[in-house]
């Protein structure tokens, strides 16, 4: 059971009077969305099984066809299971007997929260022979098989249409593949506390608010950038993350560029202002001569010395930061310099393939690598991917799933960089920063849809943060 149902069960709410709310729920959605039409209820032994069984009764009340398919032998069920399943008036088949061909709907009722090892037997062949067939699936919670803390698959699982899930999402369904797995995902409140804290939030506008300017403000007040561009072959990164920073708002933004590149720069850029920087010296004096009130470097940076101590040295000026790219790959055979020079007013952006040079010997599944990595960088770490992940040390993770395909395109995180990089000069903390931008972002690729590439995408942010924002 898990740690929110105990403490229901022990605040008065009897497992079955949770159960009964939880199908009930359940079975509006079914109705809701499903003509009437053969149901197979496939039934496990624990209480995602009691769920199925009471959702199986309900169904038949409701003058549905219903078959049930359980596990374990219907006069071996033991708990909320067995007892549920008495009192259904419902006689069973054994799950080896399932043909998902002959049914209309199929209502996946074998495992929940409760999975604990990975499926074989006739679960595991009941799954399969599901993922093969044409037929819609509704999950219970959780399509059977993805684990519930992780996303991952434990031995097999099948696609469901629509997932009904109690009280919140649970990282399974926001992480991959369980992500892709769980289709239509629907939260329903069956009165369990509210006040546990989730293992994770799904990111979404009620966990940050984006700045707003005051009326009599300048640009230098509504947030400045400073984003280090790299050598002249390799400037539209820098300049992509220039304008992701300036479409979500931040007032004035200025690339630092090599002086070889200044030119094209100069030739590329109209609102976005140029400066040329030479060494860490001159990054540092460019950096308050600029009035930063946060930094971009990494996109397009190049894997050289001077990458280097340019992080370094604007680290050391503590002004908010965000590392991405060839800014994390330089530390790629000493990451522990960049761990000491790192602060708690920087975001690191790292895909998996750059996780993996910072943080070589981080593995698992997502959440608990990007939790490792916040507590060893001792700041806010999003890693990136359909299931993006931010972590910051003392708060809860977030995941953002708001993007789409489409953004795995060439400069897509370049723009998110400088999005979030934008943020924090409009005076959000690094992690509410993460995870806005990551939201704006998400919501920004969305719009743009087929084909939007990265240079599409700051004009899409802008709309994104229009539709979001109050004012
Ligand atoms: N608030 C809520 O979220 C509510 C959830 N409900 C439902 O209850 C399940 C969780 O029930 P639980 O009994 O803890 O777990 P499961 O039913 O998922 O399975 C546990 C059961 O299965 C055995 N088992 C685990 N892994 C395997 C395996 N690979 N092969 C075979 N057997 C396995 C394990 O030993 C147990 O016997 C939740 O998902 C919701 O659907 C409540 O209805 C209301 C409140
Ligand atoms: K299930």
């Amino acid at each position: 059971m898990s740690r929110l149902d105990a403490r229901a069960v022990a605040g008065g709410t009897s497992q079955t009077s949770l159960i009964e709310r939880a199908a009930r729920s359940c079975v509006r959605v079914i109705r809701g969305r499903y003509t009437r039409r053969p149901a197979a209820v496939l039934c496990g032994p624990g209480n995602n099984g009691a769920d199925g069984w009471a959702i199986a009764r309900l169904l038949r009340a409701a003058d549905w066809p219903v078959t049930v398919y359980t596990l374990t032998p219907q006069k071996d069920l033991t708990g909320a299971a067995g007892q549920v399943a008495k009192g259904s008036g419902l006689t069973a088949e054994p799950l080896r007997a399932f043909r998902p061909e002959a049914a209309g709907l199929v209502i996946d009722a074998l495992f929940g929260a409760g999975l604990s090892r990975p499926l074989v037997g006739d679960a595991r062949g009941a799954l399969d022979s599901l993922a093969e067939a044409a037929v819609p699936v509704v999950a219970i919670d959780l399509p059977s098989g993805v684990d519930g803390a992780t996303g991952s698959v434990l031995g097999t699982a099948a696609r469901a249409e629509v997932t009904v899930t109690f009280h919140a999402p649970k990282p399974g369904h926001l992480l991959s593949p369980g992500l892709g797995l769980r289709g239509e995902l629907v939260v329903t409140d069956i009165g369990l506390p509210q006040d546990a804290e989730p293992d994770a939030h799904w990111n979404g506008p009620c966990l940050w608010t984006l700045p707003v300017p005051e009326r009599d403000t300048h640009k230098y007040a509504r947030g400045a950038v400073l984003v280090f561009g790299g050598p002249r072959i390799a400037g539209g990164a820098a300049r992509l993350s220039a304008h992701g920073a300036a479409r979500i708002g931040a007032g004035a933004v200025t690339v630092a560029s090599p002086e070889e590149a200044l030119d094209i720069y100069a030739a590329h850029l109209d609102a976005i202002m140029v400066k040329p920087v030479t060494d860490a010296a001159s990054a540092k004096r460019l950096i308050e001569a600029s009035k930063a009130k946060a930094l971009v470097i990494g996109p397009g940076a190049g894997r050289t010395d001077a990458t280097r101590s340019h992080v370094l040295a604007a680290l050391e000026t503590r002004v908010p930061i965000v590392v991405d790219a060839d800014a994390l790959t330089v530390f790629e055979d000493d990451p522990d310099t960049l761990m000491q020079a790192l602060h708690e007013k920087a975001v690191l952006t790292p895909h998996i393939g750059e996780f993996g040079r910072v943080f070589p010997d981080i593995q698992g599944d997502k959440l608990s690598m990007t939790a490792a990595a916040a507590a060893r960088a001792g700041t806010t770490v999003l890693l990136k991917g359909a299931d993006t992940v931010i972590s910051t040390p003392s708060r809860v993770p977030v995941i953002n799933t708001s993007g789409t395909p489409w953004l795995a395109t060439a400069g897509a995180g370049d723009v998110l960089t400088g999005a979030i990089a934008g943020l924090m000069a409009q005076g959000l903390g690094a992690h509410d920063a993460a995870c806005a931008g990551a939201y704006l972002h998400g919501l920004a690729g969305q719009r743009g849809g087929r084909g939007v590439t990265a240079d599409d995408l700051p004009g899409l942010l802008r709309e994104a943060g229009r539709a979001v924002a109050t004012r």
